[in-house]
């Protein structure tokens, strides 16, 4: 389908310039075709007025345990450990495809409606989430964790080598497939060795759990000797592209060592707070060049997919901890919520910026708000006062999934109606 979109503001990246400006957009065949003027020739199927609108690239959700929407509400006010032991891993083992899929298509639902066009997501059941993903027709990376201590089983690489046969790159590119060992407290040293090998066999990245509680630093200690960086840095996990989830409690030198090995942190604000893990030094890891994206962890521990609430707390949480109102300004929230994603990833060469070339995994936002009046600055309005909900339309590889608010590849009221008959039946109130 070809797409006319007239008159938006759009907003546009130019290394560390960031930018608005009004410019009609083309996409032919899910790729952005022409910015600006639009030649008389262009044949299109559908025309988008967007005037009161802005354009922006799709939100990138870098770490996500999407069938866990599940559990919103049911385990809060808990530390990590007892949160994981007590409430999640309990009723884990009772999941199954069906469940997880209804799961899944909510949260995927609850991205959509947010302005998130591509998640990166670690759970067991990864071929149902990769379905689901299929079925809403949006990006997303996923990986089957894997474990080897703290369950009963050790999980074997079977489902991820066939995961990867079946789904890596498939859908027009649009599902890919990562190595996720959950974490390095739940995987012995030799068990993550032979995942870096599947890693360097298959030529993918690692999706993985770091630093994430003080407990998980001093147990390494206690276990290794020396932090979960140094850990993983000596077993020469970092020689593949990876992906860190957390990275809250790290030392000087574990900066240093994420750096120099351009390793992609994954910033979850609003889940670092909620297990009251803490603050990620996401100042100083700018400061050194390290990739910092954005996400929102699980809706059992945010509670919800909300990226525009992630956004606004990088900026304000970074100024509050390091008593400096310049620190993590609009643009670079903006930055770190779509093309530093993109980078993360490995897929910055076609999404995560508005660009000629590009696959249009685009966003639509309605300013036409009482929130959004006036408008003196289209870089701050998004990060300080837009909503979710001001989301009108999204667009991935050129597909609208939502139009005036309204999914098109999701039956919404059938999908929460499954998903409240699949919580009722896992958790007995
Ligand atoms: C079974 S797949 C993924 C595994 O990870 C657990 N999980 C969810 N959020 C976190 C987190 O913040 N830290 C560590 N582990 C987490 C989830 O419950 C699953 O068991
Ligand atoms: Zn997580």
């Amino acid at each position: 389908m070809n797409i006319f979109i007239k008159n938006p503001s759009v907003l546009f990246f130019d290394k560390e310039k960031v930018f608005v400006e009004n410019k009609d957009i083309a996409i032919e065949n899910g790729i952005i075709k022409y910015i600006g003027k639009i030649p008389d020739s262009f044949q299109y199927d559908k025309l988008i007025d967007a005037t009161d609108k802005l354009v922006m690239p799709g939100l990138i959700n870098t770490h996500t345990h999407l069938p866990m929407s599940l559990f919103r509400n049911f385990a809060d006010d808990l530390p990590l450990w007892e949160w994981l032991t007590e409430k999640v891993w309990p009723i884990e083992p009772k999941l199954t495809e069906e469940i997880v899929y209804w799961g899944t298509l909510l949260s995927i639902a609850e991205l959509i409606m947010s302005g998130i066009t591509c998640f990166n997501d670690m759970y067991n059941f990864a071929n149902t989430v990769a379905s689901a993903a299929k079925d809403a027709k949006i990006r997303g990376c996923i990986c089957e964790t894997l474990f080897d201590k703290t369950r009963k089983h050790k999980s074997n690489f079977k489902e991820t080598r066939d995961l990867y046969n079946k789904w890596h790159q498939s859908n027009n590119d649009r599902i890919r497939v990562f190595i996720g060992p959950h974490a390095p407290y739940t995987c012995s040293p030799d068990y993550i060795e032979e995942m870096l090998l599947l890693a360097k066999e298959l030529n993918t990245g690692i999706h993985i759990h770091l630093s994430e509680s003080i407990k998980e630093v001093q147990d390494s200690f206690n276990m290794y000797g020396k932090s979960p960086v140094q850990h993983l840095y000596d077993l020469g996990l970092f020689d593949v592209r990876t992906l860190a989830a957390h990275c809250v409690h790290l030392s000087d030198e574990d900066i240093q060592i994420l750096k120099e090995n351009n390793v992609n942190v994954l910033y979850n604000p609003v889940s670092n707070l909620k297990l009251a893990n803490g603050f990620a030094p996401i100042v100083k890891m700018l400061e050194k060049g390290i990739n910092i994206s954005l996400a929102t962890d699980s809706s059992c521990s945010n509670n919800n997919l909300n990226m525009f609430e992630e956004i606004k707390l990088a900026s304000l949480l970074n100024k509050g901890v390091t008593g400096d109102s310049t620190v993590v300004p609009a643009k670079k929230s903006l930055q770190i919520a779509t093309i530093n994603g993109a980078k993360a990833l490995g897929i910055d060469d076609k999404v995560g910026s508005i660009e000629i070339g590009k696959c249009a995994d685009i966003i639509l936002i309605d300013l036409n708000k009482p929130h959004l009046c006036p408008r003196h600055n289209l870089i701050s309005l998004l990060v300080y006062s837009v909503q979710a909900s001001d989301v009108d339309t999204v667009i991935v590889d050129g597909n609208i999934l939502m139009e005036n608010r309204k999914l098109t590849t999701i039956d919404l009221d059938t999908v929460m109606k499954n998903v409240q008959l699949c919580a009722e039946k896992l958790i007995k109130y």
